[in-house]
C-alpha cells in the first residue's frame, strides 16, 4: 500500500520538479514513521530506493528531524536537539489530544491526521487504555464539519515485516465511524435547516402576531375609550340640559357690567320668586284674619257694652269665631313654616346648583375638555371640579381598567421661573409623602406624569362618592351615629400617618379632603400641606415653618403664635378632627363659623378659643362633647396626640366592661 501511494504520488508529481524526490521521502517519512535520515538516504538514492522502506526497517530517529521541513540546503545533517524535543513532544501531545477529540466527534479534519501513522499509533495505544466504549459512546454528539478524502495510508511494518494489523482496524473503525458520523452530520444539517426553516416560520408568525395583538390592542382602547367618551358626551350633555331646567328654577350666574368692570351677579329663578309670593299670599291672609278678629272684637264689645245691640254679636258668636280666625292663623304659620323649609332646601339646591354651574363653566373653559387620552393610558372624560391651581378630572386608566381621578396642576405661564420651580418643588414633595401611604382611609396616589413644559398631572384613586364638604352644604346636620362613624375612619387613617416609621401630620383636615368613595368609605386626601415628623421629637414638636397656610377655622390655636416660631405635633390634626365632628353635629364650625380667613387672623379667633361653647340644639351626647372637648383642649401639651385619641373609648365599637 506505501508503495502504492509513493507510485501516485510519483505519478502525479511534476518531473520538472528538483525537490520533488525529497519531497516524496518526507512524505514517505512521515506516513510510514520512519527516521528522517533514511528518507533522505532513499532521497539521495533515487526514488528506487524508495522499495526499501518497505523491508522491515524500524526508524529510531530523533521526532525534531522528521519534523524538519527543511529543504533547501541539501545535505540534512540531522544531530539531535533536546531543546526543540521538548516543544515538540508537548505539541504532539497537544495535537493527539485533539486528534482524539476529532475522533470523538467533535471535529474531523481526517486529511490532517490520517497522514501521520505515529499520531494514530499512538491515538490508538491511549484508545485502546481507556476502551472502545467511549469512542462509540460518542455518536451521537455533535459534529460540526466533516471533510473526507479518500485516505491511502500506509501502515507501520512490524519486525517480522508483518502490517499492524491493529492499526488496520483502528483505521477500519475510524473509516466507518467517519462514515456513521458523516451520515449522522447530513441527517443533523437536514434536521438543522429543517429547524432553522420552522424558526424563521415561527419568528414570522410571531411577529405577526404581535402586530395583529397590537392592531387589537389600539383596536381595544380606541373601542373602550370611544364607549367611554360616548358615556361621558351624553353625561354632559345631561348636566347641561339639567343645569338649564333648573337655572329656570333655581336661577343662573349672570354677567353685571359696571363701566369697563364685569361681575358675576346672581339672577332668582322662578323658585325664589314662588317663595316669595306664596309668603307674601300667607301674609295677606293672615293681615286679613287679624282685620277680622279685630273687628269681631271690637263688635263683641259693642254689644257687651250694650251701644250696638243689633250689629254686636253674643258671646258664643264670638268665642266661635274666634276660634275660627285662631285655627286658621295656626294653619297659615304652618303654611310659612312649610314655605321657609321648602326655601331652606332650595338654598341647598342652589349651592349644588352654583357649583355645578361653575363646573360646567370650568369645564367648558378648559383645555383638557377634549377628551385627550393622556401617558397612553389615561382616557380623560369629565370635569369633577377646579381647585386653586389645578383641575380634577374623572378618567379611566386603560390599563389598569379602573376609574382614577386625574389631578392636572398648571403652572400659570405668568408666574416667575422660580415661583414655578417652588410650585413643582412644593408638588414633588406632597406626591414623595403620598405615594408610599397605603391605608383604606386615605386616597391613594398610583402615578405621576409631565404632560408639558408647564403642566403635570397626578394620578388618585377615584373616589365616586361627593367631599364631606358637598355633603355638608346638602345636609349640614348629620346624626351622631353617622357623624362618628366618619371620625372613626379618619382617626383610623390618622393612625396608621402617625404608626409609620417616617409620621406625618396632614395639618390640611377640612370638610373638602376628606372624599367618599361609592360606598361611602371616607377617606382623606391633599397632603400638600402636610409635615413629615423627621425624628423623635418631644411633646413640642416640631418647628412649623409654613405658618400662614392652610384652613383658619380647623388649625389649633398654636398654628397662631408669633412671637416664636410654632411647635407643631400630630396634636394639630387632633384638634381639626375635633373641629370637623363639632361641624358635622351642630351644622357649623366652633370658632369664628361666619368669619372670613382674613378676620379670622385680623381679631384673633383661634388664639381667643379657650372654651367650645355647644348649640343647645340638635340634642348630642355628653359622650361626643366630651371627646369634642378633649380634641378642643387648648393647651397643646394637655391635648392627646392622634395615637392617644384613637385609642378613646368613645371611638370604640367593642363594648368595655365596667
Ligand atoms: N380622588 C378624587 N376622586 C374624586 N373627586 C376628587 C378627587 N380629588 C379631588 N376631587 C374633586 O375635585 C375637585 C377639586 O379638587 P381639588 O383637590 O383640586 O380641590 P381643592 O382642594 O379645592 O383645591 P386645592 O387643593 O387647590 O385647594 C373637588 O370637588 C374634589 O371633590
Amino acid at each position: 500500500m506505501q508503495n502504492d501511494v509513493l507510485q501516485h504520488l510519483s505519478s502525479n508529481s511534476n518531473p520538472s520538479d528538483p525537490a520533488l524526490p525529497l519531497k516524496l521521502a518526507k512524505l514517505e517519512a512521515r506516513m510510514a514513521g520512519k527516521s528522517a535520515s533514511s528518507c533522505i538516504s532513499t532521497a539521495r538514492h533515487g526514488p528506487e530506493s524508495s522499495a526499501t522502506l518497505a523491508t522491515g526497517y524500524v526508524p529510531v530517529v530523533e521526532a525534531s528531524a522528521v519534523d524538519s521541513d527543511n529543504e533547501g540546503d541539501g545535505e540534512f545533517l540531522i544531530q539531535p536537539n533536546p531543546q526543540k524535543r521538548k516543544v515538540s513532544e508537548s505539541t504532539r501531545e497537544r495535537t493527539l489530544d485533539l486528534y482524539e477529540e476529532i475522533s470523538d466527534g467533535k471535529m474531523i479534519t481526517i486529511e490532517d491526521f490520517e497522514d501521520d501513522s505515529n499520531f494514530r499509533e499512538e491515538s490508538s495505544k491511549r484508545r485502546n487504555s481507556r476502551g472502545r466504549v467511549r469512542g462509540s459512546g460518542s455518536r451521537g454528539r455533535g459534529v460540526n464539519k466533516v471533510h473526507r478524502r479518500s485516505p491511502s495510508p500506509s501502515y507501520p511494518t512490524l519486525a517480522n515485516g508483518q502490517e499492524d494489523t491493529s492499526l488496520k482496524e483502528e483505521v477500519a473503525y475510524l473509516k466507518s465511524r467517519c462514515a456513521s458520523l458523516g451520515e449522522e452530520c447530513d441527517r443533523l444539517q437536514q434536521a438543522s435547516t429543517e429547524y432553522q426553516h420552522k424558526y424563521e416560520q415561527n419568528e414570522k408568525d410571531l411577529k405577526e402576531m404581535k402586530e395583529v395583538h397590537q392592531q387589537r390592542e389600539q383596536t381595544r382602547l380606541k373601542v373602550v375609550s370611544d364607549l367611554l367618551i360616548a358615556v361621558a358626551k351624553s353625561e354632559r350633555q345631561e348636566a347641561r340640559l339639567r343645569i338649564r331646567q333648573d337655572s329656570v328654577r333655581i336661577g343662573n350666574i349672570g354677567i353685571m357690567r359696571a363701566g369697563t368692570v364685569m361681575s358675576e351677579v346672581w339672577e332668582d329663578g322662578q323658585a325664589q320668586k314662588d317663595f316669595q309670593a306664596r309668603l307674601r299670599t300667607l301674609m295677606e291672609q293672615r293681615e286679613a284674619i287679624e282685620k277680622e278678629r279685630k273687628l269681631l272684637k271690637k263688635k263683641h264689645t259693642e254689644k257687651a257694652e250694650g251701644n250696638d245691640v243689633e250689629q254686636g254679636i253674643g258671646e258664643e258668636e264670638f268665642l266661635a269665631k274666634e276660634e275660627m280666625y285662631r285655627c286658621r292663623l295656626l294653619g297659615i304659620k304652618r303654611e310659612e313654616d312649610a314655605v321657609l323649609k321648602d326655601r331652606d332646601r332650595y338654598e341647598l339646591e342652589k349651592a349644588r346648583h352654583v357649583r355645578e354651574l361653575k363646573r360646567i363653566r370650568d369645564e367648558d373653559g378648559s383645555r383638557f375638555n377634549n377628551f385627550p387620552i393622556l401617558h397612553k393610558r389615561y382616557a380623560l372624560l369629565n370635569l369633577l371640579g377646579k381647585g386653586g391651581f389645578s383641575e380634577v378630572y374623572k378618567a379611566y386608566d386603560m390599563i389598569e381598567y379602573r376609574y382614577v381621578a386625574c389631578k392636572l396642576h398648571s403652572l400659570n405661564a405668568q408666574w416667575s421661573e422660580e415661583k414655578k420651580q417652588s410650585y413643582i418643588r412644593h408638588a414633588i414633595r406632597e406626591y414623595n409623602i403620598h405615594k408610599n401611604l397605603n391605608h383604606s382611609n386615605i386616597v391613594r396616589l398610583w402615578d405621576i406624569f409631565e404632560i408639558d413644559h408647564n403642566t403635570f398631572c397626578t394620578v388618585l384613586e377615584y373616589c365616586d362618592g361627593k367631599d364631606l364638604d358637598a355633603v355638608l352644604k346638602s345636609s349640614p346636620i348629620l346624626p351622631e351615629r353617622e357623624a362618628r362613624s366618619i371620625l372613626v375612619q379618619l382617626f383610623s387613617g390618622l393612625a396608621y400617618l402617625n404608626k409609620r416609621s417616617q409620621r406625618i401630620i396632614h395639618y390640611d383636615l377640612k370638610p373638602g379632603n376628606v372624599l367618599f368613595d361609592e360606598v361611602g368609605v371616607a377617606k382623606m386626601t391633599d397632603f400638600g400641606l402636610s409635615k413629615i415628623v423627621e425624628n423623635e421629637i418631644g411633646s413640642q414638636g416640631m418647628e412649623l415653618t409654613s405658618q400662614g397656610a392652610g384652613t383658619y377655622w380647623y388649625l389649633p390655636p398654636e398654628c397662631f403664635e408669633i412671637s416664636k416660631t410654632p411647635l407643631i405635633s400630630s396634636k394639630v390634626d387632633v384638634w381639626s378632627a375635633g373641629v370637623l365632628f363639632f361641624q358635622m353635629l351642630y351644622g357649623k364650625r366652633p370658632f369664628g363659623h361666619e368669619q372670613t380667613q382674613e378676620r379670622i387672623l385680623r381679631e384673633d379667633t383661634i388664639v381667643k378659643a379657650n372654651r367650645v361653647e355647644f348649640p343647645s340644639k340638635p340634642s348630642v351626647s355628653a359622650e361626643a362633647k366630651d371627646f369634642i372637648r378633649r380634641c378642643l383642649t387648648y393647651n397643646q401639651a394637655d391635648r392627646p396626640d392622634v395615637l392617644t385619641a384613637a385609642q378613646d373609648p368613645y371611638l370604640s365599637y367593642v363594648k368595655r366592661k365596667p
